[in-house]
């Protein structure tokens, strides 16, 4: 029950606000307050009717010994039906989607004794489908990483050489499928965090067209780069998924532009490819500090297969690509500390199903626990409050339209070619560096994210597909298409993937 404020309350409230109220007007707001708060006393007395708890079996925590690379965060086996088209299949979920019942961490300290209350949407459709929920894939902390080194309980190693990172932030989901310890993960996308740990660990992720795979059920970090999607040993498995989750699912505000029919993305895969126009974006290779010249030499070597399988290959120019990770950085620093941190979560003026127990449990652990926080999220934090204390909002604004001007520059380019082309990382998997300084542990969480981050905002969809070795890692290459285009972007990475595999250029480094 919420109780009446108090005068005092009043006052203080106004001057935080840069009013003055005299005790007549006290008076009055008293009264109407009171007369409002007989509404909340309905409204908690109501039920939402949303679906809570199932019975079943919760799953228990990891065995340490059958959790070599810190991948898993949570195991469990759970199964509703015995057939389906994802039937047989062992699917990992990120660890900042809901499992009814099962813990979810999302790599954070402060999030240890929260048990999810429903199924994310993905979660209900996945086990309609007749697959097996193996258990939650550990995730970065709060999601905020690239890395694989903010994550809570410990950091992710890459099975490929464990000294190594995965790649974040769905660090675990990489690691689990490099050591084939499931099938297909669920993972999700706000900058790169599906398509880095792809890119790091040698499998393929997609992450889909802004708004394609419902939201609901996972933990945000802002509405508008939120997007969630499937990761794979193959591209077979990332449209069997995909078909599976894909769709309105009338819950989540971020599925505006999603068209009401979709296409048989399993299908899809048999297209002719022969004769589609493959863009190598210009500006999406070596990049000033960051990019290492064999990685873009491989990406750009792997671009011969698509001629051999009969496309046209030439160079394009985007010039606002070099920058995408500024308008990304708008969008991303103050929404996401507007979502994460004033607003519990909660993303105001939208009507999106709510989770009423994570608001709850988070803005209680935030209040108490907010020292715990990862370097990664207080960086947030610092740069974002401020931002609203010295401007309002009026970056933010601007990324927004900024946005807008983004995509339309490669929809420009991809009037004149079907897909975009360029490395997904600039490197391969770098090594962990367990005595990184403050600043070094956030320069390796967010330094890899130039070719990722820009089509968070603008909503493109894209997949990372191993391409290349160098020095014995897997390099991602990745594919760009038109929004709600992801057919044509599996079509294109199906063939590649079963031209690549007959290559040399796959299992060897191309010096
Ligand atoms: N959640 C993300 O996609 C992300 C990736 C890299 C850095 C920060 C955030």
């Amino acid at each position: 029950m919420l109780k009446q404020p108090t005068d005092q309350d009043l006052h203080r409230i106004a001057e935080a606000n840069h009013f003055v109220l005299n005790d007549a007007e006290i008076g009055a707001f008293q009264q109407s307050i009171a007369k409002s708060l007989a509404s909340y006393t309905t409204i908690e007395n109501l039920s939402d009717s949303t679906v809570r708890t199932r019975d079943r079996d919760h799953g228990h925590a990891p065995l340490p010994e059958k959790n070599a690379y810190g991948a898993w965060a949570w195991k469990t086996s759970i199964r509703t039906r015995e057939d389906g088209a994802l039937h047989g299949k062992r699917i990992a979920i990120k660890d900042n989607i809901s499992v009814a019942g099962v813990p979810l961490l999302n790599g954070s300290e402060i999030m240890e004794g929260y048990v999810s209350e429903a199924d994310a949407t993905v979660v209900a459709r996945i086990l309609a489908a007749g697959a097996e929920i193996a258990g939650k894939a550990v995730s970065e902390n709060l999601c905020f990483s690239g890395g694989s080194h903010t994550s809570y309980p410990g950091p992710v190693l890459n099975p490929l050489d464990t000294k190594r990172m995965s790649g974040g932030s769905s660090s675990g989901n990489g690691a689990l499928l490099a050591a084939n310890e499931c099938d297909i993960a669920i993972g999700g996308d706000q900058g790169g965090s599906v398509r880095i740990p792809a890119s790091w660990c040698g499998v393929v992720g997609l992450k889909p067209s802004w708004g394609l795979v419902p939201y609901t059920g996972a933990f945000p970090i802002e509405p508008s780069l939120d997007h969630l999607g499937p990761m794979a040993r193959t591209v077979d498995d990332i449209a069997l998924m995909l078909d599976v989750i894909a769709g309105r699912d009338g819950l989540d505000a971020r599925q505006i532009e999603v068209p009401h029919a979709l296409p048989s993305y399993s299908t899809a895969l048999e297209a002719n490819i022969a004769g589609l126009r493959v863009g190598i974006l210009k500006e999406g290779f070596g990049w000033e500090g960051l990019s290492d010249p064999d990685v873009d030499d491989a990406v750009r070597q792997a671009t011969e297969t698509f001629r051999k399988l009969g496309m046209t290959v030439k160079q394009v120019s985007v010039p606002m690509h070099l920058h995408g990770l500024d308008v990304w950085t708008g969008i991303a620093t103050e929404g996401a500390w507007s979502v994460m941190v004033r607003d519990n979560v909660i993303a105001y003026g939208s009507q999106a199903l709510q989770d009423i127990g994570l608001i709850d449990f988070y803005r209680k652990a935030k209040l108490e626990k907010a020292q715990l926080f990862s370097p990664t999220v207080k960086g947030v934090i610092l740069l974002g409050h401020y931002l609203a204390e010295q401007t309002g909002g009026v970056f933010y604004a601007k990324a927004q339209n900024l946005r807008r001007k983004l995509r339309a520059a490669y929809d420009q380019a991809l009037s004149e070619v079907d897909i975009l082309v360029m490395p997904t990382t600039p490197t391969t998997a770098p090594r962990h560096e367990p005595e990184a300084s403050l600043g070094r542990t956030m320069e390796i969480a967010l330094n890899m994210m130039p070719n990722t981050a820009t089509f968070d905002a603008t909503g493109h969809p894209a997949l990372s597909i191993p391409c290349a070795t160098v020095g014995g890692m897997p390099v991602g290459m990745m594919i760009v298409g038109r929004h709600f285009e992801e057919q044509t972007i599996l079509a294109v990475a199906k063939a590649f993937e079963t031209q690549g595999i007959s290559q040399s250029g796959r299992q060897s480094d191309e010096a």
